[in-house]
């Protein structure tokens, strides 16, 4: 397995859509071409959460996957979200995004274990199959600890130490659980990409790990960039000033009622940035109140964050 280098920002961008709520492969290519010209940029999550990827038909996936691909001339490794529910179906998926350019999955939980938890070994089985069936290396991806699907750190290290897995992208919110993990993830596997995407505690995380992998890379990559840079400094005054000044944005984004609103405000921040011309979603996502897109477009520009020139 060659192993792809993700420490630095890896945004995972929304999948835009037309007014009619097809997917807007144009748009597709300003939002990749765009976020790909980002020095510090290593790659892009497609399919996640704030891609809508489960909103997506099999076959927008493969295309939503190629389509990112080819907005960066495959000079970054596009990243599938694997979300089939079986794990059978899941290889499949992966099996697909092989084909359709991706160089990597970031494989979700099985949906059924955020009410009900997993059988032990359950997770640890399903990167294998993934892995051994279609040969795309694997995200870790740590869930809340909230919900039953967040995995145990023996669960973690197990899978860490599996063929295949490269990177952990880590959104566990529990604080007492970051500090006591991370630490032990990195010591038992020195080679393991740790990621945090708490895009709402970047500040509270940035200062442990290889690089970010966060829905929030996919509207203001350039700041996030720096704020890596401070992270691996060990530079917190520097640090500190880049999330204050991001603060308003972030309170737009992320400090809403629900992580899934998130996605909707990233889209109307991409408005204000120049590169959509509407924040059409898909259901069950519903867009925001009235004067949302304007409150976010004040914070974007108290941040310093304007539209952006799209390379040609
Ligand atoms: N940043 C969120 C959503 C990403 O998939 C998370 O923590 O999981």
């Amino acid at each position: 397995m060659s192993t792809l280098d993700l420490r630095g920002l890896t945004p995972a961008p929304v999948t835009p859509f037309t007014r009619d709520g097809d997917v807007d492969y144009d748009a597709i290519a300003r939002l990749g071409s765009w976020l790909g010209s980002v020095d510090g940029v290593k790659g892009l999550v497609v399919l996640g959460h704030a891609g809508e990827g489960t909103f997506l038909t099999q076959d927008e996936q493969v295309r939503v996957i190629a389509a990112f691909k080819d907005s960066v001339d495959g000079r970054l490794p596009i990243i599938a979200g694997i979300t089939g529910e079986g794990t059978a179906v899941s290889v499949e998926e992966a099996r697909r995004a092989v084909d359709a350019g991706a160089s990597a999955g970031l494989v979700y939980p099985s949906h059924g274990w955020l009410r009900f938890g997993y059988q032990e070994g359950a997770p640890q089985d399903r990167y294998k199959a993934i892995y051994e069936g279609s040969g795309l290396p694997l995200i870790l991806f740590q869930y809340p600890d909230v919900t039953k699907a967040t995995y145990n750190l023996d669960t973690q290290l197990e899978i860490a130490a599996q063929p295949g897995v490269f990177a952990t992208k880590n959104g566990v919110r529990n604080m007492r659980r970051w500090d006591r993990e991370i630490p032990v993830l990195r010591r038992e596997n020195p080679d393991l990409q740790i990621l945090s995407c708490h895009d709402e505690y970047l500040l509270h995380t940035v200062f442990d790990v290889d690089g970010l992998l966060v829905g929030y890379g996919g509207l203001a990559p350039e700041p996030l960039v720096e704020l890596i840079a401070a992270g691996k400094a060990k530079d917190y005054p520097a640090a500190r000033a880049i999330h204050d000044r991001l603060l308003p944005v972030t309170a737009n984004v992320y400090h809403r009622g629900s992580h899934m609103e998130g996605t909707v405000a990233l889209k109307e921040g991409l408005v204000a940035r120049g590169i959509l011309e509407h924040a059409t979603v898909r259901p069950p996502l519903l867009p925001l109140a009235e004067g949302a897109g304007a409150e976010i477009a004040a914070a974007l520009q108290s941040a310093g964050l304007s539209a952006v020139t799209v390379p040609a």
